[in-house]
């Protein structure tokens, strides 16, 4: 199964400006974001990544500047957003969450597909419990499955693994890479390994106003890269540098 319908495009964001609450986010931002590439963003917390990532998702509307898809055709209608609470609605069932988006688009559901990412992400045996009976990882797969179900060509993703525990972490790695393949995703973490495992590109976001810096990931472009790899253990440890530093 294709990972995701549609042409993944490179994401532009020009000249973006943005205040809320009578303070300044962003003024005159600039950013490009891979086409068909994962994009990992760092930086320090209330710098502006989740509002970065609403203003691509289009829930937010900025004041100045653009944000748009290099092949012209519009944004809206390609995202999909998976963030750190899984959100699932609590009385309904583990593979309705999956469709849920079908639902309520009121187009008709897609039960095979479904089961079929329930299936890759191992959770065929819980497609019909409630969202109680899962451990934290577990919702989260099924977050990522009814991402997944939407088959758009653009993810976004706030630190959607940090609530989970370190194996469960990694394992979501090899799951995320695999299956978003081919997909322009933007991913925020917090933490460095999860950079380096997940980036084909990099970007470190801080600064007054707010810039984002290239980084060099740790070199090609299959992910998720090996955790005792001496490129990502080198590249680790000079963005806790960074981290620590700014
Ligand atoms: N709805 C809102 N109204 C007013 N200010 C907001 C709103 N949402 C966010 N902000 C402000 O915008 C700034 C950026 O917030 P944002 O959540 O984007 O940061 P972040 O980098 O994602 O932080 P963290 O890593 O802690 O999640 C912060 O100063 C925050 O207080």
């Amino acid at each position: 199964m294709a990972p995701a319908t549609g042409h993944a495009p490179a994401i532009m964001v020009r000249g973006l400006g943005l205040s809320m609450d009578g303070q300044r986010i962003f003024e005159n931002l600039d950013a490009t974001f891979p086409a068909a590439r994962l994009t990992v963003l760092l930086g320090g917390s209330g710098i502006g990544k989740t509002t970065l990532l609403r203003l691509v998702a289009g829930l937010l509307v900025p004041d100045a500047g653009t944000i748009a898809a290099d092949d012209g055709v519009p944004l809206s209608g390609r995202v999909a957003w998976m963030g750190q609470d899984a959100m699932l609605l609590p009385w309904a069932r583990v593979d309705d969450n999956v469709m849920l988006g079908s639902r309520l688009r009121g187009e008709a559901l897609d039960r095979a597909r479904a089961h079929d990412l329930l299936e890759r992400v191992g959770l065929s045996a819980s497609r019909a419990a409630l969202p109680s009976a899962l451990s934290g990882g577990m919702r989260q797969r099924v977050a990522l499955a009814r991402v997944l179900y939407e088959g758009r060509p653009v993810v976004l993703m706030d630190e959607p693994f940090s609530a989970l525990d370190s194996i469960t972490r990694l394992r979501m790695h090899e799951l995320a890479a695999r299956m978003l393949a081919g997909c322009t995703t933007i991913l925020i973490t917090h933490d460095p390994l999860e950079a380096c495992r997940m980036a084909q590109a990099l970007f470190m976001m801080g600064g007054d106003p707010v810039r984002l810096s290239a980084l060099p990931a740790p070199g090609g472009v299959e992910i998720p890269r090996a955790v005792d790899d001496p490129a990502l253990l080198s590249a680790q440890a000079d963005l806790w540098r960074r981290m620590l530093a700014s």
